[in-house]
């Protein structure tokens, strides 16, 4: 599947935050969205989602502009940066409500065993945005959208993650955002660099260093 963002004007207040952006996302590769803080980022992947109206944008998928927003028309997830998951709710139900298998997490993460039948609030603020990347990665979505899904993250459970992302292209468009550059750089099929509201297309790592990014 093919999910293309166009023409994306998006103001706060007086303030043009995105001019005119292109963006492209689909099954089979992980496409990465850089830039430096208060760029836009999580603006574009929220407009991308649905949830966030700007002054104008058009939206195809496989080449069929839709009025919908994504999120109420197919099946697409956001990783939004804040913590969304409610603590008072037991491990199993969230994995169940987000259609996710709790057994290959435990096999893939063995020490979050102890606490299958414990309540999400038990986790250190690490642990929880793991579980957050995990269900929505592992969603049965079309399109996944995440937004800074390696912040608070070890490095060890990074490389895992990492592994996981190029396993789950298969089956789903995958647009990742973050600062982790090396990361992002190392397993995005196709890179966007955002700066003062207006995107490219990149190459590669040395592109991101004539941009003054690294
Ligand atoms: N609800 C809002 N109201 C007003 N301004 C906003 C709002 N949300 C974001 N902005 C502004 O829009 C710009 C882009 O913000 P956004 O969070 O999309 O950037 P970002 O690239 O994701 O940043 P970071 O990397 O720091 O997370 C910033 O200047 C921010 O202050």
């Amino acid at each position: 599947m093919k999910f293309e963002l166009d023409n994306v004007e998006l103001y706060f207040g007086q303030k043009q935050v995105l001019y005119s952006i292109y963006f492209k996302a689909e099954t089979g590769k992980i496409t990465g969205l850089l830039g430096p803080n208060g760029s836009g980022k999580s603006s574009l992947m929220r407009v991308f989602f649905g949830n966030l109206n700007c002054h104008n944008k058009l939206v195809r998928i496989n080449d069929q502009g839709t009025l919908k927003p994504l999120y109420k028309k197919h099946r697409v997830k956001l990783l939004p940066q804040h913590d969304f998951l409610p603590n008072n709710i037991n491990f199993k139900k969230i994995f169940n409500f987000f259609e996710v298998e709790w057994s290959y997490f435990v096999q893939t993460f063995p020490s979050f065993e102890k606490y299958s039948s414990e309540k999400i609030g038990k986790l250190s603020g690490g642990e929880k945005r793991l579980i957050s990347v995990w269900l929505i990665l592992k969603s049965p979505a079309e399109l996944v959208l995440l937004d800074e899904p390696f912040t608070h993250l070890s490095p060890l459970y990074i490389e895992i993650i990492k592994k996981e992302m190029t396993a789950e292209k298969e089956n789903k468009g995958i647009v990742i955002s973050d600062h982790m550059y090396h990361d992002i750089v190392e397993i995005s099929d196709d890179l966007y660099f955002l700066k003062n509201g207006n995107i490219k297309k990149i190459a590669d790592k040395e592109a991101l260093k004539g941009l003054g990014y690294c």
